[in-house]
């Protein structure tokens, strides 16, 4: 056996306690398939006196030079979360010399290219599995085992609290702040819920996938983002009835125009594969031109799937030291790509209103949407409310600025009280 490589995490949060247990419980099986013992050295913490849910021969630490000025330390392990001080810790590190495995993806989506050519410069691994789809392998299997390929979408349900929260609605009808809260107590929402609900987390996700999968950097500035604090229970009921579930997908396609990169609640069929993704499971499709289709499924979110792949790439780090190799696969934007506008993605629309109950309601509205060439599929009559009629309109496939701009028309019609949602609906064929 080799020397013992030793480490160092930042945050002994959710986590942080799952990497710990998962070095403790499977030490001896790591110690042969690196050929040397992972020592955990350091734990820097914010809070030094706080309980922690395990425990560990590691030294408690709150200053990050104490771990950086370690010349015994040589893998950094960043667990802690958010932009800042993270970014800057996680460039000490890599200038220290130090390989860096990272399950941040606000960090990677932001400030990826700065890191990458800081771990180039310093001859040293950035590995980063766990930052989209927890536990799942995505980022290994984008950059090596589909290599080959040219990929033209990767779609995917890639935020575990907004999935699970979109289930529970669904099965159990929970309200949105319940349900929200469970997916707290779990350990699955980031320190600020409204990353996860408002999309932007699945948003930093779909931006390191599609400047995996597309060879080309996409920012978080380049996504398209709604989250799904609009989805009311009558929405995901109404799309029940449809034979839809509504989930909330990440989105990026490429074709001869460009990128097309976007996060949005949508209605998919049942027969979809996704639609069968529920709680914390994410799933992401990849389409490559020579494999076709493939799908990757687990755990998204949660201790001990997302310390499996933050220890994997410890694993994989300490593996590289071991055949003095570092820095083989960093930065794979090889290529500048446009972005194509939102405006001119395409597809089938769910729209719940409220109008006036009397006659010729139904025509000024099929004349608004006709106005833009929107045509209407269905319309379907719900239910009276205080006297007003709700209705759900399924159109035909359209373009996302003609869909905007039948609905400012509509907004400003008086036979229409209220806008109730607007949702895209991701299928090829309408279910009739
Ligand atoms: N939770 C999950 O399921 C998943 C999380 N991730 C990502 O993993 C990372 C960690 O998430 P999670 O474990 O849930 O976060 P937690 O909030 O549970 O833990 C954060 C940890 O970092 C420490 N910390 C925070 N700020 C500082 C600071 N300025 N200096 C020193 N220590 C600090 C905290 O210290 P103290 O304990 O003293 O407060 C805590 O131990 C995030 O980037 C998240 O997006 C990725 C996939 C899934
Ligand atoms: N908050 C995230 C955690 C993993 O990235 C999620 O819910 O998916
Ligand atoms: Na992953």
């Amino acid at each position: 056996m080799d020397k013992a490589i030793q480490i160092a995490l930042l945050g002994f949060g959710t986590v942080g306690t799952g990497v710990v247990k998962v070095l403790e419980s499977n030490a001896d099986d790591i110690m042969k398939k690196v050929g040397a013992a992972i020592v955990l050295k350091k734990i820097l913490v914010q809070s030094a006196n706080k309980a922690r849910k395990v425990a560990t021969g590691a030294k408690i630490v709150t200053d990050i030079e104490s771990i950086v000025n370690d010349q015994d330390i040589q893998i950094v392990v960043e667990v802690m979360g958010g932009e800042k001080p993270a970014k800057d810790y996680i460039l000490q590190a890599l200038r220290a010399g130090k390989h860096v495995v990272t399950a941040n993806k606000d960090v990677v989506a932001k400030h990826g290219k700065e890191l990458f050519e800081a771990a180039e410069a310093s001859h040293v691994d950035f590995l980063f599995e766990a930052s989209v789809g927890g536990g799942i392998p995505i980022i290994r299997p984008l950059k090596q085992c589909l290599a080959a390929n040219r990929i033209s979408e990767i779609m995917g349900i890639v935020n575990g609290t907004t999935n699970y929260m979109l289930t529970k609605m669904t099965k159990e009808h929970m309200d949105f702040a319940t349900v929200l809260a469970e997916a707290q107590a779990k350990g699955y929402a980031e320190a600020d819920p409204t990353a996860d609900v408002g999309g932007f987390d699945a948003a930093r996700k779909i931006a390191i996938l599609a400047s995996i999968a597309f060879g080309a950097r996409v920012t978080l500035d380049d996504v398209y983002v709604e989250g799904i604090t609009n989805i009311a229970i009558q929405d995901i009921e109404y799309a029940r009835e449809l034979g839809y579930v509504v989930k909330l997908l990440a989105i990026g396609k490429q074709d001869d125009q460009g990128i097309n990169v976007r996060v949005h609640p949508a209605l998919l069929p049942n027969s979809h594969p996704l639609a069968a993704v529920n709680d914390v499971f994410n799933a992401i499709f990849v389409k490559g031109d020579a494999v076709g289709e493939t799908m990757f499924y687990g755990r998204g979110a949660g201790e001990l799937p997302t310390a499996s792949a933050v220890t994997a790439d410890i694993i994989d780090v300490a593996r590289d030291i071991r055949h003095g190799v570092s820095s083989r696969i960093l930065c794979t934007c090889f290529e500048k790509k446009a972005i194509c506008p939102v405006g001119t993605t395409e597809s089938p629309y769910y729209i719940r209103l409220l109008v006036e109950d009397k006659p010729g309601v139904l025509a000024a509205i099929a004349g608004a949407f006709g106005a833009q060439q929107v045509s209407l599929h269905s319309v379907i009559q719900k239910r009276k409310v205080n006297g007003r009629t709700e209705i759900v309109l399924i159109t035909y496939r359209v373009t996302d600025e003609s869909i905007r701009l039948a609905m400012s028309t509509l907004a400003g019609m008086s036979v229409v009280n209220k806008v109730g949602n607007i949702i895209r609906v991701e299928a090829e064929e309408i279910i009739s």
